[in-house]
């Protein structure tokens, strides 16, 4: 319970909305109580009265006194017409101050989770699955909303209605009250624990659901590999396995909630009974009116609806306490990496790594030993090594997504700790390995950095980019949708969008981890003449497997096993003859086959 203190802040913020909700829920409940008094006066009127209609029987008054009789249950009929009508006012009124007001926290909660969500590392986002961080967004949320809308509302409804109803009966009969309250903590229990059922078997239904739609969108994702190995008749097997999972756990829960409606109805059914046997009684003995066995009824049905949302309610909170401890979890864990200082200032470009060691926090794998070496403003460093050898951690730790864990690196002589993050990235232009462009235009994908579209520049970067040809032989040219609502790229036309990105923002800093792989060797070159020019005097990474790619380089670092193993120019580390070498002459060959 401790976890949902986290959400009286946002109580506060609406209180405007709590205070008047509590009002409106008080004033509904008087008008739910009235008519049961309104009720009694009419059967007490009926029975106290009816004996003098029958008396003059045969006589023309009987006529007047009847209408008078008539006229007045009329009457009586419209005052319980009128109390509905206004006690529907207030409820409305109520729905539209206290539900309102979830909703707005709702919409806060999310907001503030999301913002939090973009402050956390890449090793938060490695530990956590997408769906698991979907799921508090969204499933955990929208749980705590129940706690603050319905689950506030239904508890001072029930609360304000028990003690109206309970003052009311005592102030009537105290033993006719005893036998009317004795059943509630028997349907609160029973309902209590038939909801409780019911949670956990949907709670069931939802994790089927959840591996179903995994299952379902891995497999429309991967349709092409399915084909292409013929495994229709498998996938659609283990769809039916899954499908079949689901259906047995919905089984089940329909059972329960089959019992659930017949159950409570029986409750009621019984203390109605009970009601009117002790009212009976009590009226033969003369200490109550017929009126106030009416009464006493109108009353009971009218306590069994908090009645049922306690049992509902309790188990809605307990619900809503285990989202918000989930989504508190989230809340309360740190950055890993956290920008130090205020402090804007504008790259040159020098980069140094002075023994910097590193070892991915999750697996434990070290990815860089002893790492040294000085990149000047002005100067295309080159990268080259065997798969696994470190270079992607070496763009990885230049852009801070993690912070080292041996040695140092700085920028312009400070260190990269003490650069303020979001103007030191906004100063590189980095292509990741692994291209991604978003559902949308190949303008706005490229002009992603930028807060307005300035075509002029797109279109530049694009030819820079050497996709500029390609994009305007679409339809639509820059407009063309890409991604899930639109045309598919080929592997080499997405490394170009994603370059085209990365340049467009005229960076200080350029780094590109091996995406050039998907390029043919003549457009390569002349991305990389290109690059020449736009990159004049200021800093380039390229991290590449073909020598062809970084032989003008003006340092090249060969790594492996997470050290760099030999660094130069392409001349020196040809004259070396070590791995460089080897490598040159390995590719060389590899070409020439292709050729023959
Ligand atoms: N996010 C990560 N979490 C844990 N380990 C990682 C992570 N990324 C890479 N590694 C590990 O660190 C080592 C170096 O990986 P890295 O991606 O830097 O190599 P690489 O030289 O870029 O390889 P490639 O040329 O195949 O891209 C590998 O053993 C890899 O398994």
């Amino acid at each position: 319970m401790k976890d949902l203190a986290y959400l009286n802040k946002f109580l506060w913020k609406y209180r405007w909305h709590m205070l008047p909700g509590i009002l409106f829920v008080i004033i509904s409940n008087i008008f739910g109580v009235l008519p049961a008094q309104v009720i009694r006066i009419a059967f007490n009127l009926v029975t106290d009265n009816i004996g003098t209609y029958h008396l003059f029987n045969g006589f023309e008054r009987q006529g007047i006194i009847y209408n008078i009789f008539g006229s007045s249950l009329m009457l009586f009929g419209f005052l319980v017409l009128a109390l509905a009508l206004l006690r529907g006012m207030f409820l409305f009124f109520m729905r539209q101050t206290l539900i309102l007001m979830s909703r707005h926290i709702e919409f806060d909660l999310k907001n503030e989770i999301y913002a939090h969500y973009q402050l956390l590392s890449l090793a938060f986002y490695r530990r956590h699955n997408t769906g698991d961080l979907m799921n508090r967004v969204t499933e955990d949320v929208s749980r705590a909303r129940m706690y603050l809308g319905p689950g506030i509302m239904y508890t001072i409804n029930t609360v304000v209605l028990f003690v109206m109803v309970i003052y009311a009966m005592i102030s009537v009969n105290l033993r006719l009250a005893i036998f009317s309250i004795i059943p509630i903590p028997i349907l609160v229990t029973s309902i209590y624990y038939v909801n409780s059922i019911i949670n956990h078997r949907s709670e069931k239904i939802q994790q089927r659901l959840s591996s179903l739609s995994s299952f379902v969108q891995e497999n429309f994702s991967g349709i092409r590999v399915i084909r292409s190995y013929v495994r229709e008749g498998f996938v659609q097997d283990s769809f039916a396995a899954e499908s079949e999972g689901y259906k047995t756990q919905s089984m089940s829960l329909v059972q329960v909630q089959a019992l659930f409606y017949p159950l409570m109805l029986l409750l009621i059914g019984i203390s109605n009974i009970i009601i009117i046997y002790v009212g009976g009684v009590e009226v033969m003995k003369g200490n109550v009116t017929p009126g106030n066995v009416a009464e006493f009824v109108v009353y009971l049905n009218q306590l069994m609806f908090p009645v049922i949302s306690l049992g509902w309610v309790t188990s809605l909170i307990q619900r809503a306490a285990a989202s918000q401890k989930r989504i508190n979890e989230f809340l309360h864990t740190k950055p890993e990496i956290v920008s130090v200082n205020n402090y804007y200032r504008k790259l040159k470009g020098q980069i140094v790594f002075d023994n910097v060691s590193f070892t991915y926090p999750d697996t434990g794998i070290q990815a860089l030993k002893n790492v040294s070496f000085t990149a000047e403003p002005g100067q295309m460093v080159a990268i080259i090594g065997r798969t696994g050898s470190g270079k992607s951690t070496i763009a990885n730790l230049i852009m801070r997504m993690y912070d080292t864990t041996g040695g140092g690196i700085s920028l312009d002589n400070v260190p990269l700790t003490l650069q303020n993050l979001e103007n030191y990235r906004s100063q590189i232009g980095f292509v990741p390995q692994e291209v991604f462009l978003f559902s949308d235009t190949i303008a706005n994908n490229i002009a992603f950095s930028a807060d307005v579209l300035d075509m002029p520049r797109v279109e530049q970067a694009a030819k820079d980019a050497a996709v500029y040809h390609n994009i305007i032989e679409f339809e639509k040219g820059f407009e063309t949708m890409i991604g899930e609502r639109g045309i598919t790229l080929s592997g080499g036309q997405k490394q170009r969008v994603s370059i085209a990105r990365a340049i467009v923002k005229q960076p200080q800093i350029l780094i590109f981890d091996d995406c050039l792989s998907a390029v043919d060797t003549r457009t390569e070159e002349e991305i990389l003449n290109n690059l020449g020019n736009i990159m004049h005097g200021k800093t380039s990474i390229i991290i590449a497997h073909r020598i062809s790619t970084i032989k003008n380089a003006d340092k090249i670092l060969v790594m492996d096993h997470g050290e760099i193993v030999e660094q130069g120019t392409h001349d020196s580390l040809m004259e070396l003859k070590g791995n460089y070498f080897e490598l040159y002459e390995k590719q060389l060959l590899e070409e020439a086959e292709s050729e023959q």
